[in-house]
């Protein structure tokens, strides 16, 4: 959906959320204009996949005992027809890799969000990384286009350069803003914000308008701040300040083809 609709419908995006940013991720929600709930409580899941547009799965603090639960949840809502995004924290790490394939092999992911070493994993490409980081190099487009073919799923790869691909349209944004790699969180609130944006209709322009809104709040807060703590505000209120005509002139500035 449009940045428009977003504030006029405000979806509804149930984070299955790691332990370490929560806040930061219910924040960017609601300040785009969306609404966050949190919740891991089972014998909640039905009401809550029911009452959603996006869910929202990341498995950065996963737990064994709760994995069935997972994959029930995304299963819910597979049945309830609402978009599954799952966020695959440092997937690359052996025992990280286990709620993401079992989620994989028993439901529908419709849109993974990763940076370049999570999506490389799913291309079966080998990337560095060191943690939740990327940090090596490679052929980005390749690696998403290539991660979207194997898992079916729309993928969304975040970086200096972002990267959507739904393994057919590939679409760019190739914009450095260090600052906003610092920010423990960025990429988990992204996950969110591709849920909230995807609530109405899966796309690659609406993935798009996710990957921008990010970008851009980070292009005007490094305006003002230069240092990290204050810039994780200052992105919040860029975030809040972004109108539909300043997200789509930078969309039709920044985003090329691939
Ligand atoms: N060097 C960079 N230059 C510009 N933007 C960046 C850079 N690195 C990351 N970003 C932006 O930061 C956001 C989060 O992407 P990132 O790849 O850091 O996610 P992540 O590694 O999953 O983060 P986290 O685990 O902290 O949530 C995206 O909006 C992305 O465009
Ligand atoms: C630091 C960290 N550890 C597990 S999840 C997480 C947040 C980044 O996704
Ligand atoms: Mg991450």
């Amino acid at each position: 959906m449009h940045l428009k609709d977003l504030k006029k419908t405000t979806p509804l995006v149930f984070n299955y959320a790691n332990y370490v940013t929560p806040q930061f991720v219910a924040n960017v929600v609601n300040v785009v204009g969306g609404s966050p709930i949190m919740a891991r409580e089972v014998a909640e899941f039905p009401d809550l996949v029911g009452a959603s547009d996006a869910i929202v799965i990341n498995t950065g603090t996963w737990r064994r005992a709760e994995l069935l639960e997972t994959i029930k949840l995304a299963q819910l809502a597979n049945q309830a027809q609402k978009v599954v995004v799952l966020d695959p924290v440092a997937v690359g790490i052996p025992s990280r890799s286990v709620p993401v394939k079992a989620v994989m092999a028993d439901a529908k992911v419709d849109i993974i969000r990763g940076n370049a070493a999570e999506i490389a994993w799913f291309a079966g490409i080998d990337f560095a990384s060191h943690g939740i980081d990327a940090t090596g190099d490679g052929d980005l487009l390749a690696i998403a286009q290539q991660a979207a073919q194997k898992t079916g799923a729309m993928i969304a790869m975040s970086g200096a350069v972002d990267v959507v691909s739904d393994g057919v349209t590939t679409q760019t944004i190739a914009v450095d803003v260090p600052l906003l790699a610092t920010n423990v969180g960025t990429g988990d609130a992204l996950s969110a914000l591709i849920g909230a944006f995807n609530g109405d209709e899966i796309s690659v322009a609406n993935t798009v308008r996710a990957m921008a809104m990010m970008k851009l709040a980070g292009v005007q807060a490094a305006q003002t701040v230069t240092t990290p703590g204050y810039f994780a505000n200052q992105v919040l209120d860029e975030l809040y300040l972004l109108t539909e005509d300043d997200l789509e002139t930078f969309i039709a500035k920044e985003v090329k083809n691939g």
